[in-house]
This record gives C-alpha cells, structure tokens and sequence, in this order.
C-alpha cells in the first residue's frame, strides 16, 4: 500500500545546552518494520524523534531518506510521516467529536481525493476504535489521562502517513488500550508502513521489533 522507503541515521550526536546527550546514534527503517528507542531518562529520545522530523538538528552525523530507491529531500518525505509527541495536540475546550472531526477536516484539507461522506462513515469508525463511543460530547477538557491518550491516537487513523513517530505513545493506556495500540501499529506494518517510538516498557508486538538503545553519554 505504501511506496517503497528507508531512512537511515548514520552517526547522529546531539548537542542541548552543554551537553551531549547522545554519538554514534545509527539506525536503519524501511517498509514494515517498527524501531523501538529505549534509554534512560534525559538520554535524549525525545530530542533523537525531533531530529528524525527535522524539529531539531543534528550536531554530526546525517539523515537519509530515500523514496523508491533514490534518496530524497527532507520535503518529500515529510509529506509521508506523521508525529505524535509528548503533547497530545488535542484541543480541551472542542468535544471528543470535534476534536476527530478536526484531524479528518485537517486531512481533507491536503487531499481533494477522499469523498466527505466516505469521511464521515470513517470518522464514526475512528471513535468506536478509539474505544470512545458514549463519549462523542463530552469535552476534552473533561477526560482522563488514558482517555486523552486515545483521541489523540486517533490522529494515526485520519492521516495517509507511512511513517508513525511516537513518543510513549502507550503512556496512561489500560491493557485493552495498550492491546488496541499493538494491533494498529501491527496492522500499519503489515501495510507497509513504518513506525519509530519510544518506550520504556517492553512492547508485545507480532512485528519483530527492532531496538535503538540510547545511552547517556558520561560527563565529568
Ligand atoms: N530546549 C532544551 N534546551 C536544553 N536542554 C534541553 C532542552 N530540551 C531538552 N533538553 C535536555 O535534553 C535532555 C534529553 O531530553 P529528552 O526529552 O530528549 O530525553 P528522553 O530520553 O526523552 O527522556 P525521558 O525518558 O525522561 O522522556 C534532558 O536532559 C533535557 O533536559
């Protein structure tokens, strides 16, 4: 379903403040399979996702993306990754109904592609699977932790991204949730796509998962 791709960390160091979090970061993605970056707290997972999306820069070491086979400009593929971070980018004073609506609104936006009816039909879907069918009105504002999570998550079912960057994204998720999250992350490779998240548990996945362990660089 998605077009052929890589990306590949060659050697990434990452400078923040005065202080090298990370060297020597390598890694390699491509179509159907799932990187999980692991490392203690401070390592510098957070900041290695925001370099991977350009919201950051390296201090050494290089990125590269290749579509099709040939490598490709940051712009090209930026188009094809979607990234969920610590902030859930869900708007507290819009329902639960709306906030959905907006994701698929926002996707509509950049593809004249989708009929609205097919949009509508698929924006029911998103909230039954999100597990939040009963709470279509109710304020955002209003929901809990793992319930917040979920809305947010729904973002991954809106968008045509081949790559999913995650950060926690299993954080304040019940076990049915965490369940839910395995078999879309599942479903995404087996179409294809990619994913790169971080976690400080280990994940259950039938898509091997391969690991990135970040270590905290020693200071004096
Ligand atoms: N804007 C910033 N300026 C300077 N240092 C920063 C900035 N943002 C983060 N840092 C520092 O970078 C380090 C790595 O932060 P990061 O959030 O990437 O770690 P992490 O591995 O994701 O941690 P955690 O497991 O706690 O989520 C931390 O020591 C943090 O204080």
């Amino acid at each position: 379903m998605f077009s052929e791709f890589s990306l590949d960390g060659k050697n990434l160091a990452l400078i923040r403040g005065e202080r090298l979090l990370f060297k020597g970061c390598c890694f390699s993605v491509s179509n159907g399979q799932v990187l999980q970056i692991q490392g203690p707290n401070g390592a510098g997972k957070t900041s290695l996702l925001r370099v991977i999306c350009g919201l950051l820069e390296s201090d050494s070491g290089e990125l590269v993306w290749s579509l099709e086979k040939k490598i490709a400009d940051f712009a090209s593929f930026y188009q094809k990754l979607i990234y969920l971070g610590h902030q859930l980018g869900i708007k507290p004073q819009l329902t639960v109904s709306e906030n959905i609506a907006f994701y698929y609104a926002l996707r509509d936006a950049s593809d004249n592609n989708t009929p609205k009816q097919q949009s509508n039909s698929l924006f029911q879907q998103a909230i039954q699977r999100v597990g939040l069918s009963g709470y279509e009105d109710e304020l955002a504002a209003h929901l809990s932790q793992g319930q917040k999570r979920r809305v947010s998550l729904a973002r991954l079912m809106t968008e045509k991204a081949s790559i999913w960057i995650l950060d926690e994204p299993f954080v304040a998720l019940d076990t049915q949730g965490q369940a839910w999250l395995s078999r879309l992350i599942e479903q995404h490779t087996e179409n294809g796509g990619a994913v790169i998240f971080t976690s400080h548990q280990p994940v259950a996945l039938t898509t091997p998962v391969k690991t990135l362990q970040i270590e905290a660089v020693e200071h004096d």
